[in-house]
């Protein structure tokens, strides 16, 4: 191990040189710079408050070169040109606060990194404004948490190609490696790598999701205790839904609460939280129009658990369950094989689930001019990130063979394995209704699945109706143009264009 170059007392002095500085030295900062660290690259560190700073020095000084700086003068000061800083602050004002102070001591050329979890449109925004005064600014995602921070997280920066050119080489040092390929690229120009990383989060919230609504039935249906669904996850974990959710569910599961000995997760209150990218991506995805019901479904279905006052009020309602037991509600269908419908609906509602949130991706690429490839993202998201799975690396053979898929549900082998999954799902659904046991995800994700391959939607009638109430006219299948019927007349039809 190299010897540290810093100590954090007072009267430190910066050294410069540093090739990377990270300002914001909380979980992500903290653990990324030391990633910085261990890789053999010299980091100049910064906090707003100092003991962050000290403590990071103190802790793990020994692991590497780190340059501890008490102002932002000094840690620009203290980086090599071009100068690159990564902030790792808080969303929002706070990033805004940073840039500034950084902008004020920077040069035309140098390079601000903002690994947070900025809103696309403030990227957008912030990147402009710089490029404006000479300054690259990358809006990079980063996702792995604290461990994927320190051992290799999956990275997704945006900005110009330029300034990939100066921090590609040290991002991709930092990332994780899957079958020796770097978990980071070039995403695309200003937002895109916010914008992929919120997408990312979206697809997160609703695999999170799925896997609830599995552990529900599990618990609900099936009646087992929480370290037998652990036993389900681990053994699920071995198979196509191997992944970095699926394998800590089984964690979570298992784990004893220490004060009461009984299971953790039954005196983990049942609200989830959330800090906004779920939120966004559903936002741009309403703009965009694309149909993102699994992501959407999630952000809902934590806002109807955070809903503690209605939810003590409904608690009670009558429910007319059709069922209490699998054998009520599904009198031919024993255990195991129950077991395994769970098993096929979570995957096939997974992979409705990320064939949505990569619809949005090219939706957004298409309305941004980013250029995205899913094809790329797939790919980085392989390793190093919350939804790393085996499952990206099918996806990223989907779009290998075509780039310009669709619909990931359109792609042979995931059309092959969720036709093998459906009649296990509608079981899934119907035992669930039967009951009782909400599975938003479940459902909404069969919803649209028999919704694209349906011969007719009953958006015909929906037309209809729109044009009798405001003339908002509808086309037809047997002739081009617009028409409107003369509702409060005669009835007849007339063409309006
Ligand atoms: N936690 C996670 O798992 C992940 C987080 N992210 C994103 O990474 C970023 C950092 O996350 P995390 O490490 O959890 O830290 P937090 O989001 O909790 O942010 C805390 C850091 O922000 C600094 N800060 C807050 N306000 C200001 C300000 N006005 N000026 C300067 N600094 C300020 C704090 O400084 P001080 O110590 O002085 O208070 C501290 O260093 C966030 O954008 C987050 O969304 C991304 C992926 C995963
Ligand atoms: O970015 C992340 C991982 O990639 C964070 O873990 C994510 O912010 C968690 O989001 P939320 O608090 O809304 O569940």
């Amino acid at each position: 191990m190299t010897p540290p170059s810093s100590s954090a007392s007072d009267n430190h002095t910066a050294s410069g040189g540093a090739p990377i500085g990270v300002t914001g030295l909380a979980v992500m900062g903290a653990n990324i710079a030391r990633n910085f660290a261990r890789h053999g690259h010299t980091v100049a560190v910064h906090n707003r408050s100092f003991g962050r700073t000290q403590a990071l020095i103190s802790d793990h000084g020994s692991e590497g070169n780190f340059v501890a700086t008490k102002t932002i003068a000094e840690f620009v000061a203290s980086l090599a040109t071009p100068r690159r800083a990564l902030i790792m602050v808080q969303a929002g004002a706070a990033t805004d606060a940073v840039i500034e102070e950084l902008a004020a001591e920077m040069e035309p050329g140098d390079i601000i990194i903002d690994g947070g979890n900025a809103l696309y449109t403030d990227t957008r925004r912030r990147e402009a404004a710089l490029r404006e005064r000479g300054i690259h600014f990358v809006g990079c995602g980063i996702s792995g948490g604290e461990e994927g921070a320190l051992n290799g997280p999956s990275i997704m920066p945006g900005g110009s190609r330029e300034s990939y050119t100066h921090v590609g080489p040290l991002l991709e040092s930092v990332a994780a490696v899957v079958d020796d390929t770097p978990c980071c690229t070039y995403i695309g120009p200003d937002g895109a790598g916010h914008y992929v990383k919120m997408v990312h989060n979206g697809i997160e919230y609703a695999d999170m999701q799925l896997i609830g609504e599995a552990y529900q039935l599990l618990t609900g249906v099936l009646g087992y205790t929480p370290a037998q669904c652990a036993e389900v996850f681990a053994e699920w974990n071995k198979g196509v839904l191997e992944s970095y959710l699926i394998d800590i569910t089984a964690d979570v599961l298992a784990q004893v609460d220490a004060e009461t000995g009984a299971p953790l997760i039954d005196v983990i209150l049942d609200a989830t939280g959330q800090k906004g990218t779920g939120r966004w991506t559903v936002k741009s995805a309403l703009d965009l129009g694309v149909p993102v019901t699994g992501i959407a479904e999630a952000v809902f279905a934590r806002a109807v658990s955070g809903s503690r006052e209605l939810r003590e009020a409904a608690h009670g309602l009558p429910g007319g369950e059709l069922a209490t037991t699998l054998q009520e509600a599904l009198p031919n269908i024993d255990e195991a094989t129950f077991l395994a419908d769970i098993h096929a609906a979570l995957y096939a509602s997974k992979v409705v689930a990320y064939a949505q949130g990569f619809n949005q991706l090219t939706a957004g690429s298409v309305e941004y001019g980013w250029d995205l490839k899913p094809g790329d993202l797939a790919t980085i998201w392989r390793g190093g990130c919350i939804i790393r799975a085996q499952f990206l690396g099918r996806i990223r053979e989907a779009y290998a063979a075509n780039p310009d898929l669709p619909s990931l549900l359109l792609d042979p082998y995931f059309s092959d394995a969720v036709a093998a999954s459906t009649t296990s799902w509608r079981r899934v659904v119907v035992a669930a209704t039967s009951v009782g046991v909400a599975v938003p995800g479940f459902s909404s994700a069969l919803a649209y699945y028999d919704s694209i391959r349906a011969d007719r939607l009953p958006a015909a009638l929906l037309q209809g109706l729109r044009d009798y109430f405001g003339a908002h006219t509808y086309e037809r299948i047997d002739k081009p143009g617009h028409f409107h019927t003369l509702w409060g007349g005669d009835r007849s039809e007339i063409r309006t264009d």
